[in-house]
């Protein structure tokens, strides 16, 4: 044979050993993690520090086996699912390790000291070769440097919020560092550039961010549009806030709007309001968790495809703004009024109704509604809102939002405070608005921050309507949408890279 063709055949056998370990679908696992903090919030040797990440790896190995015995080729764990999230960039210290580029080939199960002391990466190494299974975990990498980088800081080190994969052999494959650190992550640096981390696996392209990550475009969008990942990891540690940004209200509907699949692992602690996990799919979630009652963590289980993505060109193979710049305003008799959704005001108008057509407008977004409520009570009052503007004290990014909300109580003052409970079913709502982007999140949420899986669906001229009504009574029906374009430069990364230069100079 001339080398071409032994070239072609090597390559047709080897597409056809692949085709042939291809599955179509996998289970996975996320791991809801009620974290063991430490004790003090001062500095502790590293021994103490190594015994307190143990002891939570104790309860993760647990998790990590339970999902190995049913099944699961890959788990999610959370972020600061080790250690907790209480420190100053000193006494985070012993805690970090040196995580080397995943380019290196490394085992530290089988070879624990080749980059110095590692027993973290040591331990979940271990535990994914033990178990066959892909451990997904969020620890901290500490990079060295001195006075020849202009940007190290005083302290001579980098530290990062860092993700980790091990794959079934205990094999360094990923290491993400979060781009967007959120406010109070001063024990963290921001790493330069965003990285896009990717990885290939039998069932599916993987892609990799954390918390924060979800609400910005590098990497999060950048991992689902170009670089068409099947299946995002995401650990997080979320605080939720209603009426838009509960974690599964959030994720679910981030993984419908950017068409992949979304394993996220939330961090349990009901006092900072974190919890709320899930399996979630382009069409809805396949197993979620949300317990603001217990202090127990949960093991969540699905099988999902290997490849969920709609369409290769999607999200833009909805259009948002198709079905609300096709129709005209319903003005009439509706007066609006602005209310606060935390800093943010909004434009809302009061359904009076028990059925009818709104149409609320501010600044380039009109919000339609069509709705019909199963009944309509006296104690009840629904808004339909419209917000486009920046969003956040520190960190400003821009929003487009159309909402069908309930009020707090009656007094309309209270529309747009967090509310957790509803009576009023719904027998049909369609909302759609005049968005001036292809990101937008759909979200439906029930009494009780409860989801809708298979009760709403997203029409190709960008209208979000119930199907046969709600089964539950309804909190929200949103349209989150994200002009990313429009955010403005982030301000603590600079602020920092400058407090850190000044503390050199001193
Ligand atoms: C929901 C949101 C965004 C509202 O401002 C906020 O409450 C939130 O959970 N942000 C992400 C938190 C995060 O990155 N945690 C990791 C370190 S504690």
């Amino acid at each position: 044979m001339a080398p071409s063709q032994t070239l072609v055949c090597a390559a047709v056998l080897a597409l056809a050993v692949l085709q042939a370990l291809a599955s179509d679908t996998f289970i996975a696992v996320v791991y809801e993690h009620t974290v063991i903090l430490p004790r003090t919030i001062h500095k502790v040797s590293p021994d103490d520090a190594l015994a307190l990440m143990n002891r939570n790896m104790d309860v993760l190995e647990g998790a990590i086996k339970e999902a190995a015995q049913q099944g699961a080729r890959i788990i999610v764990t959370p972020e600061d699912g080790i250690y907790g999230w209480v420190f100053t960039r000193e006494t985070i210290y012993p805690y970090l390790e040196d995580i080397p580029d995943p380019e290196v080939n490394w085992i530290p199960c089988t070879d624990p000291t080749r980059f110095g002391r590692a027993p973290v990466q040591e331990r979940l190494s271990c535990m994914a070769r033990n178990n066959s299974i892909y451990v997904v975990a969020n620890i901290g990498d500490k990079k060295p440097c001195n006075s020849s980088d202009p940007k190290c800081p005083s302290d001579g080190r980098y530290q990062y919020n860092t993700d980790v994969v091990f794959d079934t052999e205990g094999k360094l494959v990923a290491r993400y560092h979060k781009y967007n650190l959120f406010r109070q992550e001063t024990q963290f640096n921001y790493p330069k550039e965003p990285e896009f981390i990717t990885f290939e696996t039998p069932f599916g392209k993987f892609g990799i961010f954390t918390c924060f990550d979800i609400l910005f475009r590098e990497p999060a969008v950048v991992l689902a549009t170009e670089l068409q990942v099947d299946t995002v990891l995401f650990p997080t540690a979320w605080m939720n806030v209603l009426p838009f940004l509960t974690a599964v209200e959030f994720h679910s509907a981030w993984a419908m709007g950017m068409g992949v699949n979304l394993l996220s692992a939330n961090t349990h602690n009901t006092i900072m309001s974190m919890t709320g996990s899930g399996l979630f799919t382009p069409h809805g979630p396949a197993m979620y968790y949300y317990n603001s009652k217990t202090k127990e963590g949960r093991l969540l289980v699905a099988e999902l495809s290997a490849r969920p993505r709609l369409s290769p060109n999607y999200p833009a193979a909805v259009n948002w703004s198709s079905y609300a710049t096709s129709v005209k305003n319903y003005s009439g008799e509706n007066k609006t009024f602005p209310g606060a959704v935390r800093r943010d005001i909004f434009t809302f108008s009061e359904l009076k109704h028990k059925a009818g057509n709104h149409t609320v407008c501010q600044k380039d977004l009109c919000c339609h509604l069509t709705y019909q409520m199963s009944n309509k009570s006296k104690d009840e009052v629904y808004v339909l809102g419209a917000f486009d503007g920046l969003h956040g004290s520190v960190i400003k990014y821009h929003w487009q939002i159309c909402t069908l909300l309930k009020c707090k109580s009656t007094d309309l003052s209270t529309c747009g405070q967090p509310s957790e409970t509803a009576q009023t079913k719904f027998a049909m709502f369609s909302l759609s608005g005049t968005f001036g982007t292809n990101y937008v999140f759909p979200e439906v949420l029930y009494s009780g921050v409860q989801l809708a899986p298979g009760e709403f669906e997203v029409l190709s001229d960008g209208r979000l309507q119930s199907k046969n009504g709600t089964s539950k009574p309804l909190l929200t029906v949103t349209l989150f949408g994200r002009c990313y374009e429009k955010d403005l430069p982030h301000p603590l990364r600079s602020f920092l890279f400058l407090h850190n230069k000044k503390r050199k100079q001193l």
